[in-house]
């Protein structure tokens, strides 16, 4: 039995949760979604998922909000018109696409939990596990098994192990509990056992590297809503990011001759490509 102080002291800060965007046809399903919310508020613990209020999302997001934690919902710009996923609780964060969905409901929080759901929380769900599997993150990853939902994931997941295919060690990536409330707690006591393929450093410095290019830098410096911060510079190559209320912050690479690299050393600026590196240096530099 957890004392009161236990709760409240939770190593999470927020948590990520999957669910369905329908509410499912038993009312055990609605119910648990309301109890994972309150558990999170009871343990002082906010909540990011996927923005609006149908189904389960409604149901859980409602939950924290009206118990006082923050809800970040992140939401697909094509998504966003009320009658296709309700109104957001809390904070609304638009984002391009459902991939960057994905990386910034994962940048914001300590750990994922999925309630039950069809193909959008199993494809998250798998997603996050892949990830640690992969050593992208060591956040840890959870199951409301209700009613045994995720009985039969969960059996095909063993017998992917049985058959070669998963690592005994990856299995464990898993956290499954029939509530919400024995779930948070075991996922308070995860420790990651399995190998990763690479560093948690590595996949950062890889996902900067691959960011795409398509964010319009020189306007958005002109209208003065977003700060450039130079992270770090390796011979000709500079990686920079771009906080930008708008659109978060935007990791860029750029490749540049030298005065542009002492530049960039003097902490103007660094960004991706050459044309919009000088429009931005112009008005970076009076
Ligand atoms: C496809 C349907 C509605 C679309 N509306 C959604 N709004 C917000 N987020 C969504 C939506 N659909 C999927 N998601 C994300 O996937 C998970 C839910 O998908 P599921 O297929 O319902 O399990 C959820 O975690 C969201 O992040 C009509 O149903």
């Amino acid at each position: 039995m957890e004392t009161l102080s236990e709760m409240r002291q939770s190593k999470f800060k927020s948590i990520c949760v999957f669910c369905g965007s329908s509410p499912g046809k038993k009312s055990t399903y609605q119910d648990a979604a309301i109890q994972l919310g309150n558990e999170l508020v009871s343990r002082n613990i906010d909540l990011v998922y996927g923005g609006g209020s149908i189904g389960l999302m409604g149901l859980v997001s409602q939950a924290v909000h009206d118990g006082g934690r923050h809800v970040i919902g992140v939401i697909p710009k094509t998504l966003m018109p009320r009658e296709l996923t309700g109104e957001t609780v809390g904070e609304v964060k638009a984002v391009a696409d459902m991939h960057q969905r994905k990386a910034e409901m994962a940048k914001h929080s300590d750990a994922f939990i999925a309630l039950p759901g069809g193909y959008g929380t199993l494809e998250e769900l798998l997603e996050v596990i892949t990830w640690a599997q992969l050593g992208i993150h060591d956040k840890p990853v959870g199951l409301v098994n209700v009613d045994g939902y995720f009985n039969s994931l969960l059996s095909f997941i063993d017998k992917a192990v049985e058959e070669g295919f998963i690592s005994p060690n990856a299995r464990h990536i898993i956290v499954s509990a029939p509530t919400a409330k024995e779930l948070v707690k075991k996922l308070e006591d995860y420790v990651p056992c399995h190998e990763s393929v690479a560093s948690k450093l590595s996949w950062q410095m890889e996902q900067q590297l691959a960011y795409p290019q398509d964010y319009d830098m020189s306007s958005a410096m002109e209208r003065k809503d977003c700060i450039p911060q130079v992270s770090w510079t390796k011979r000709l190559k500079f990686v920079g990011s771009f906080d930008s209320p708008a659109n978060g912050t935007m990791p860029c690479v750029a490749k540049g001759n030298m005065g542009l690299k002492e530049k960039v050393k003097r902490g103007h600026v660094a960004h991706a490509s050459e044309d919009n590196m000088m429009a931005i240096f112009g008005l970076w530099s009076h």
